[in-house]
């Protein structure tokens, strides 16, 4: 029978059937064009056993309009769409928008018209056009990207373009990539990386699912131990995956890559140009993109022959996707590994309790570099008990640290003051009448920018000038900045050290991969001194001539019940601990605290690991927490207050009662208000045994809610409270 069950890239209708056309075959995983009412669509070819579907008259059946031209999404993918697409509780539509992620990919034409500026000044000018014009100088691209990138519409840029100003450029867009040599430049290990090497590598050469867990110290060297695996996937003519939790690492990342294989490797992140991605998803597709750098969007492409997934720095939390669709890209990287195949590396200095917990179980293989490369040691760590060494008052820099950065100064070496806290101020409010500057759209203080000039929400992007009055008791000059963000840090060094040379590290400063190179090529040419920065500084970089590191406040991330408070602090402190001393000269880190004997800072000045994440575990198993037991969030929004209430309460009241699952609230989500949308959330918490997804898909099923009202699920939430 020539009918097949399509997937169509929305998740407004299930799985259709369509006939094929004579003469068209289109076998499990074909991309096709089909019809939905009058509109053409991009859809899937998918098995017929994975949806219970009713038989429809084949006379009704539409045809399908085109068969897309690239290889069909392979078995192991597709497996991988239904096993995501069932445990993350959505649907497989919204899964495949993430396999299927660039739309230019999917059309045949190998060129694509651009736009780029000629010097001719059109004969009617608008400030908008001078404007345009302005920012636009040099560049080239979709009549789109160049919109957004002046911050115009579209509009402009085509009048522009009819009055000449811009011009188009026929570019081919499918040039090949370069191939990365295996041989080009290998380093000889030393006898710990050798032996990492040697199992990842034996790995790669079965083809077979295999989990590890590379565990070394901070400078021990697992980019080049995990680079043999690479080379060897490369042997053999497989593709590598590598996930960075971050896109300012992609640059440093492809320097040392190119030091290692001679050419750059392919890249795939959310800042790039369509022709771009078109180019990087066809090569992903056909099997020549030989390896992949991204983000974790680039975990869902078609790779065509994977053979090995690295993810780098896999316990940070960036790797949770927290809107659309929840998932964890380490987690679902594993699961990749296991449908089609090949083994999946998780590297981290500080590796997430749950993957520890899987190599103590036995089901992941621990892999473990105990010391740094070369003479490198790893750094003495101090705390400083702020309640007896207590900086001047609205001052956050402690006696002993600025004796410490002194001496870095005097040394010509370089140190690194670490706050997770972006911008100047995280709250501003009126000394007159205390009124604090919230923001309108979300349960959240506005947080002042001085070097901008603004007052910014860090949830929906809401910014405004701050005023020079209280908008409640009108009193001028009357507004104070409370506590410090980086900016502020920033200000008290200079200070202090008016001659050091600084540099602010924060999404704010380094927000796109050049941004990031231009950062790490000032601090290796030693043109900085101190560099300020929140935890987007802290992991991956190596600064050799940096030997000090300053903790601004430890207790921060502390505060709050959050699950993973303690675990997620001692990761962060390790890791900026980590950029110290990486060279021939010996780190010294300082961590400021208000209780030096915590757990997670004893454990720090200590260095005993291990005691900390057996207390830690320990903890998670009384209470019954992740990897001991599972949590699921289910997250009900509306515009409208009472409508959200009401869902939630309804929602809460057919909770199912069934031994071994525990539903809580409903209660306000941690952010009662976000982008304009009041948010209530009840939490789920099953024991292991708990089928807990056929439950939560079961108990909302039966239920309805007003149209303004969405119901998300968010298994395993990495976002508590
Ligand atoms: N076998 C080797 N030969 C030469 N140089 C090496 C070797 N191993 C490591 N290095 C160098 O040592 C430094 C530290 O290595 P690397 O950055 O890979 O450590 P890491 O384990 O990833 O650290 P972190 O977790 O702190 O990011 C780098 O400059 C790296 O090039
Ligand atoms: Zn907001």
């Amino acid at each position: 029978m020539n009918r097949v069950r399509v997937i169509l890239l929305t998740q407004a209708v299930g799985p259709l059937d369509y006939k094929l056309p004579a003469g068209m075959a289109a076998k499990p995983g074909s991309i096709v064009v089909v019809p939905l009412g009058p509109r053409k669509m991009v859809g899937v070819v998918w098995d017929e056993d994975a949806f219970p579907l009713d038989p429809v008259d084949p006379k009704k059946l539409r045809a399908v309009y085109e068969l897309v031209d690239t290889p069909p999404l392979a078995k192991g993918l597709r497996q991988l769409v239904n096993w995501a697409a069932d445990y993350y509780i959505t649907a497989h539509a919204n899964i495949l928008r993430m396999v299927l992620s660039s739309s230019s990919a999917l059309s045949s034409a190998a060129t694509i018209t651009e736009y780029r500026a000629t010097s001719r000044v059109p004969t009617r000018m608008t400030e908008l056009r001078a404007a345009a014009l302005d920012q636009l100088e040099g560049a080239q691209g979709l009549v789109r990207e160049l919109a957004s990138e002046a911050g115009v519409s579209d509009a402009v840029i085509r009048g522009l373009i009819k009055a000449g100003a811009f011009e188009p450029v026929e570019v081919g867009i499918d040039t090949p990539l370069l191939l990365p040599d295996p041989d080009f430049a290998a380093p000889v290990l030393n006898n710990e990386q050798s032996a990492a090497a040697a199992a990842m590598v034996g790995a790669v050469k079965q083809q077979q699912f295999a989990p590890f867990v590379l565990d070394g110290v901070t400078g021990s060297g697992k980019t080049e131990t995990y680079f043999e695996a690479v080379a060897a996937a490369l042997r053999l003519g497989k593709q590598t995956l590598v996930l960075l939790p971050e896109i300012a690492l992609t640059q440093p990342f492809l320097k040392r890559f190119e030091e290692r294989f001679g050419t750059q490797p392919a890249t795939w992140h959310s800042g790039m140009r369509s022709t771009q991605r078109r180019r990087v998803w066809r090569a992903v597709a056909d099997g020549s993109a030989k390896v992949v750098v991204g983000a974790r969007s680039a975990l869902f492409l078609p790779y065509m022959n994977p053979g090995l997934i690295i993810v780098d720095e896999a316990h940070e939390t960036s790797f949770k996707q927290e809107d659309g669709v929840r998932y964890h890209a380490r987690d679902v990287a594993v699961m990749r590994g296991k449908f089609e195949g090949f083994p999946v590396i998780l590297a981290s200095a500080t590796p997430a309790l749950e993957s520890r917990h899987m190599v103590q179980t036995g089901i992941y293989t621990g892999l473990e570099i105990p010391s740094r490369f070369g003479a490198a040691k790893l750094p003495e760590i101090k705390a400083v008990d702020l309640t007896l060494d207590a900086p001047e008052r609205h001052h956050w820099i402690a006696p002993p640290l600025v004796q410490a950065l002194q001496e870095r100064i005097e040394r010509g070496e370089q140190s690194l003051l670490f706050l997770n806290r972006r911008g100047f101020a995280p709250l501003t409010l009126c000394r007159t009448c205390g009124h604090r500057f919230q923001c309108p759209n979300c349960t959240s203080w506005m947080v002042e920018h001085r070097l901008v000039k603004r007052l910014a929400c860090h949830h929906c992007g809401h910014v405004m000038p701050p005023p020079s009055a209280c908008p409640e008791c009108h009193e001028e000059d009357s507004l104070v900045a409370c506590g410090p963000g980086v900016e502020r840090i920033t200000e008290e060094v200079q200070r202090l050290f008016p001659d050091a040379r600084t540099i602010m590290a924060t999404s704010d400063t380094l927000w796109s991969p050049e941004k990031a190179a231009e950062f790490v090529a000032r601090v290796e040419a030693g043109a900085v001194d101190i560099i300020i920065g929140t935890q987007l500084v802290t992991k991956g970089y190596h600064f050799p001539n940096l030997t000090l590191v300053g903790v601004i406040d430890a207790d921060l991330g502390l505060e709050g019940g959050d699950l993973r408070a303690a675990e997620r602090t001692f990761q962060q402190i390790a890791q900026a601990a980590g950029r110290a001393g990486r060279g021939e000269k010996p780190g010294e880190v300082l961590i400021q605290t208000r209780s030096p004997a915590h757990p997670v800072i004893a454990a720090l000045v200590d260095g005993d690991r291990d005691a900390f994440y057996d207390a830690e575990t320990e903890m998670r198993k009384s209470a019954g927490a992740p990897p001991f037991g599972r949590y699921a969030a289910i997250i009900i929004s509306s515009e409208d207050e009472r409508e959200a209430i009401e869902a939630a309460r309804a929602i809460g009241a057919a909770a199912p009662k069934a031994d071994g699952i525990y539903v809580y609230g409903p209660a306000p989500a941690p952010l009662a208000m976000l982008r304009g949308r009041y948010r209530h959330r009840l939490l789920v918490h099953a024991q292991r045994s708990v089928d807990l997804q056929s439950m939560i898909r079961n108990w909302l099923n039966e239920l309805n809610w007003p149209r303004g009202v969405r119901v998300g699920v968010d298994v395993d939430p990495y976002s508590f409270l």
